[in-house]
């Protein structure tokens, strides 16, 4: 898979790190919320998003429930079809819970603006967004997030859970994907 990606933007020791710091915050920002007896949870956004979230509980210090909706609107391709389809719920009522959204990638942030809208309608206690990788060149929807791992270029990106028709998912770190493959 090596051979595929033109260039390494994040190695697994950068992620880790940044996972652990962002892994801290959450730590001492819900450290309140657990005191008074209030459930965090935290959705991770399937598929890409799994490994970030697994990784990602892991550095926080705090007892959290861990649920995962899958959203789709990228299909195999490089582009998003513009159409944000929800394959799959939490399983869990998320109402009154303080709510934690652990996505891979922000782009066009159609996709988290679906999901923001959805989620919100549920009556969760709060409702945040976490993102390990954010492109801010192409945002169309403007999303805000509690925290952004890495400012990504605009470039399309595999590895760490991130796709290209299903492939580079399980590299162990974040690359730019050569054109000539998805072109
Ligand atoms: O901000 P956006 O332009 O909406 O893009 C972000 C979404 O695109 C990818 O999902 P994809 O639809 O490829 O599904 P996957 O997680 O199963 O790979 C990624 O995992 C994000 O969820
Ligand atoms: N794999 C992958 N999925 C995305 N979804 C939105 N942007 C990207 C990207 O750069 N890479």
């Amino acid at each position: 898979m090596d051979q595929d990606v033109k260039q390494v933007l994040y190695t697994r020791e950068q992620i880790a790190e940044r996972v652990a710091q962002i892994g801290e915050a959450l730590t001492q920002q819900y450290a309140s919320v657990v005191e008074r007896g209030e459930q965090v949870v935290l959705v991770s956004v399937l598929r890409g998003a799994a490994l970030f979230m697994a990784d990602l509980a892991r550095e926080m210090d705090i007892p959290v429930e861990m649920d995962y909706i899958a959203i789709s609107s990228y299909g195999s391709g490089a582009k998003s079809s513009g159409v944000v389809r929800m394959i799959k719920d939490v399983s869990s009522d998320i109402s009154g819970k303080h709510v934690i959204i652990a996505e891979d990638i922000l782009d066009s942030g159609l996709t988290l603006s679906y999901l923001l809208k959805n989620l919100a309608s549920r009556g969760p206690a709060s409702l945040t967004v976490v993102t390990l990788l954010r492109k801010q060149t192409r945002a169309q929807a403007q999303v805000e997030c509690a925290h952004v791992g890495f400012e990504c270029p605009d470039e399309f990106v595999v590895g760490y859970g991130l796709d290209y028709a299903e492939r580079y998912r399980n590299l162990p770190y974040i690359g730019i994907l050569k054109p000539e493959v998805y072109q």
